[in-house]
């Protein structure tokens, strides 16, 4: 595995900051990657919307139980999204903008800036998308997840 590129977001501080695209519509981030690796970003442009996957480089420790942002009860920490997982790796799928050279600009970003690029891959709807899904434990609304704000738990 290695670094493909990196990611600057407005977000400098692991706290206060959103904590899914859903609550980052309007915030516009820059995936930068190695030119090395440019030549793949082609015919990316016409998608709209893509997974970006990275590396949570700030989560320095591991917790197989956490209480996650949208809950008050301890859960494993597999059935959430915590960066505090053995391996740290997040994904999040964003709103494509444009692909200039070896730039990806994208909006609805819940990543801090200078996180590690591990991936890009297209969100397809007839791969991706499920008809019928069971959310578990997380009964919050969009509108909630979208207001919710980080804090240290996961420092
Ligand atoms: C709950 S995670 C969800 C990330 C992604 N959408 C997912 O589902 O894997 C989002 C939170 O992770 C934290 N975070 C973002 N980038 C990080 C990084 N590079 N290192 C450590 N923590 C990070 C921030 O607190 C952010 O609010």
């Amino acid at each position: 595995m290695q670094t493909i590129g990196i990611i600057h977001t407005p977000f400098t501080n692991l706290e206060d900051m959103p904590i899914q695209p859903a609550g980052a519509s309007d915030i516009q981030g820059e995936v930068v990657v190695h030119e090395e690796f440019a030549e793949g970003l082609r015919d990316l442009e016409d998608f709209s919307h893509i997974y970006l996957i990275y590396q949570f480089h700030k989560a320095t420790r591991t917790e197989l139980t956490v209480v996650p942002f949208m809950d008050t009860v301890s859960r494993g920490v597999y059935a959430t999204r915590s960066p505090l997982r053995p391996n740290h790796i997040g994904i999040s799928i964003v709103n494509l903008v444009s692909v200039k050279g070896n730039t990806v600009n994208v909006r609805g970003i819940d990543i801090l800036d200078g996180t590690p690029l591990l991936d890009i891959k297209p969100f397809i709807a007839a791969f991706d998308q499920v008809a019928e899904s069971r959310d578990g434990w997380m009964t919050a609304t969009s509108a909630e997840v979208a207001r919710k704000r980080s804090d240290t738990r996961f420092v």
